[in-house]
């Protein structure tokens, strides 16, 4: 049996990612597909408890490393217990966010670079990278403003609009650094508008997948 395919949906606050979230896994299994959704940080119990301890505010600042580390220990729980395992049996996997995130949150709006979070990525995945992954691209003005009336923000999410901004910027150098494997979406236009670019891209990674 062929391995699954592995899709993350990454982008700042307030973008669509989980509006769009159900629209790609519906999409992928009106195909046929057994679709795994998940999400990072999280994704397992434990990684899901070291959600809880990166998102809560806390009157101690959290160190830009220990952060990074944070990240990686729920993505080291996850990847074992949920993404490689549902790979391996054929299985698709849609993530909100993987380590694109990490290199554009701790990376370059946290100022860390990228040396050790390649050391970490080699370590902790080995060869293992998204197929394909879906950048919603929005001026973070906009997302925040739509983002609005979800309730409280948590602890990243109280960052001001300049750490947004650079957010933005490193997940589009990373799409330019990985052209191959990123899918760039307009999300600033109409719901409708962003689900038929995506589609479009899905559609193309699908059928590299029966090829
Ligand atoms: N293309 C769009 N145009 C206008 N509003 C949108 C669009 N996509 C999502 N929204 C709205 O914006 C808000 C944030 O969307 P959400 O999917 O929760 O974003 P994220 O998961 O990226 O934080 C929600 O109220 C959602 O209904
Ligand atoms: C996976 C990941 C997430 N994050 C941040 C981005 C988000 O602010 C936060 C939680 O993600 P999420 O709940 O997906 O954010 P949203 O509010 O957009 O729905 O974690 C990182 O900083 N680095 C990472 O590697």
């Amino acid at each position: 049996m062929s391995t699954g395919k592995f899709i993350t949906i990454e982008g700042g606050e307030g973008v669509g990612k989980s509006s769009n979230h159900r629209f790609i896994a519906e999409f992928l299994s009106a195909q046929g597909l057994e679709v795994i959704e998940t999400r990072e940080p999280g994704g397992t119990p434990l990684a899901e408890e070291i959600r809880e301890l990166l998102l809560t505010k806390r009157s101690e600042v959290m160190s830009p490393t220990a952060e990074l580390l944070l990240m990686f220990a729920a993505r080291a729980q996850h990847l074992e217990q949920v993404i490689k395992p549902a790979l391996q049996r054929g299985a698709w996997v849609l993530c909100d966010r993987f380590t694109d995130a990490t290199y554009a949150y701790q990376g370059v709006a946290r100022g860390l670079g990228t040396d050790f979070i390649i050391e970490l990525e080699q370590s902790v995945q080995g060869s293992l990278r998204p197929d394909l992954v879906v950048l919603l691209d929005l001026d973070p003005r906009i997302g925040m403003a739509r983002a609005q009336n979800r309730g409280e923000t948590d602890r990243i999410e109280q960052e001001n609009i300049e750490f947004f901004d650079r957010v933005r910027s490193g997940y589009l150098a990373r799409a330019a650094a990985n052209p191959e494997r990123f899918l760039i979406v307009d999300a600033s236009v109409e719901l409708e508008g962003v689900q038929e670019q995506i589609a479009s891209g899905l559609t193309k990674v699908l059928g590299c997948a029966s090829a």
